[in-house]
């Protein structure tokens, strides 16, 4: 065999390895991608497609990553991103806390007994049933987002009610406009700069079945600038400051948020926790030191970055049409991961279950919905000879995917499959079609 006989060989086995650190931890690539040593076609042969597949292992190695950046720290995981019962209690058994946003999370979180004092419940229009459940959960810290929701919870809290109040510092995140949460004018928090936040605080202190506990701040999500985080953390020492200096009030807690972006794309660069944590700790503690504060108790809230990499779907191949773009339509879509749609967010993609020594070419991997927009990977190398009935793997999908999921066009929802120590197990069953019509009451 020459050289010119192995090279397209081993361009081959080159162009199908997407980088190791957008796959869980434990993964292994070759014909196959193993995550825990579970083989994914195997798992995609006895499960059927599309399946979420989630390594515990990498989700519990983000948790002590972030609690040993910041040990000083409360480290809140944002269920948001993805909340299931062993989700949360592999966090919890990690000694992380937990951000819930709605009754139903809360729900989860009940289930599986995580406890009280290590809750937050964030919301801009947290509803009656969100409160009273909030409330009814007892001594969680309860984020207020609007003076409307002051008034309610004081009014429904019998005992004393722990809360913070979600300020906008009016800073910009530089992510995507839909996941901007800072600036100022928008829907959540209460802003710095136009004296509203300290209207909340003032708000706060008129009922006296609700206590203080501290600020919080969220400024967006995707975000890679350390230096944005930073510039939120010394406004809101200033904050505190201001408060300490006109209300003779000392918060105890600053919650500065989650948001750390996680690489989707090979060139994408993995966000600088470490640095992160450094820069965190010095601002706080200069500024604090500057305006003569107490430095607060730390919380951050990383929702994404928790599980986004331990998480990777397989889809089959049901059809390939070629043209001007060759189209890879596959039996899921924007049902299952609507991020493309709503953010542009783009994704790697590779074959599994077979070697295959054709050229690779761009393709686009489009879903089986309705919809012209309905697009999951834009501009992706995959072999020529991709055809139906083919696997395909996605890495980076364990965060707003199974959370995000829609029965759009009455699709069902894919499983969600936990794989350790080279086990698969059913951590949330796919839906069935019985699932969807015992909804339906016509
Ligand atoms: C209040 C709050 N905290 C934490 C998060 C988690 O963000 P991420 O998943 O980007 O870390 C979010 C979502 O953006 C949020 O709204
Ligand atoms: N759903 C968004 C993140 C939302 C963040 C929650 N505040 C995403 O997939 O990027």
């Amino acid at each position: 065999m020459t050289l010119a006989d192995l090279l397209p060989t081993l361009a081959v086995s080159l162009a199908d390895k997407v980088p190791a650190h957008l796959w869980p931890d434990s993964t292994t690539q070759d014909d196959d991608v193993r995550v825990a040593g579970v083989h994914l076609a195997s798992l995609a042969a006895t499960s059927g497609t599309p399946i979420n597949v989630l390594d515990e292992a990498t989700v519990r190695a983000r948790c002590r990553a972030y609690r040993e950046v910041l040990p000083e720290a409360e480290v809140a995981y944002a269920g948001k991103a993805l909340s299931c019962r062993a989700v949360l209690r592999w966090v919890a058994e990690e000694g992380l806390s937990l951000d819930v946003c709605s009754a139903g999370e809360l729900a989860v979180a009940r289930s599986v007994g995580f406890p009280a004092d290590r809750i937050l419940v964030h919301g801009n229009a947290k509803t009656p049933d969100d409160l009273k459940a909030a409330v009814a959960y007892g001594n969680v810290r309860i984020v207020v987002d609007s003076l409307d929701e002051i008034d309610q919870l004081a009014a429904l809290a019998q005992t004393r009610q722990r809360v913070m109040i979600r300020v906008t510092p009016g800073v910009d995140g530089h992510t995507h406009q839909a996941i901007t949460t800072g600036t100022d004018d928008q829907k959540f928090g209460f802003s710095l700069a136009s004296g509203a936040a300290e209207d909340a605080v003032r708000r706060v202190l008129t009922h006296p079945n609700l206590e203080l506990s501290g600020l919080h701040c969220h400024i967006g999500s995707q975000v890679r600038r350390v230096a944005s985080f930073e510039l939120a953390a010394r406004r809101m020492v200033g904050l505190i400051a201001r408060l300490r200096r006109d209300h003779g009030i000392t918060i105890g807690e600053l919650d500065l948020g989650g948001g750390f972006a996680v690489p989707y794309l090979p060139e994408d660069d993995g966000f600088d926790l470490v640095g992160y944590a450094h820069r965190l700790r010095v601002a706080v503690h200069y500024e604090c030191q500057a305006h003569g504060v107490p430095v607060p108790k730390l919380i951050i809230e990383p929702g994404r970055s928790i599980v986004a990499t331990a998480g990777v779907t397989v889809y089959r191949v049901v059809t390939v049409k070629r043209g001007a773009t060759t189209f890879v339509a596959v039996d899921g879509g924007m049902s299952d991961n609507p991020r493309p749609s709503l953010y542009g967010a783009r994704y790697s993609v590779r074959l599994i279950g077979r070697p295959s020594p054709a050229r690779r070419v761009l393709v686009t991997v489009v879903g089986r919905h309705c919809e012209a927009g309905d697009v999951l990977a834009t501009n992706v190398l995959l072999p020529a000879d991709v055809r139906a009935g083919d696997l395909l793997a996605v890495p980076c999908t364990g965060a707003y995917h199974h959370s995000l999921a829609s029965n759009y066009n009455q699709v069902c929802r894919p499983p969600l499959i936990g794989v350790h120590d080279g086990a698969a197990t059913v951590l949330v069953r796919g839906e069935t079609e019985e699932d969807l019509l015992r909804r339906d009451l016509g």
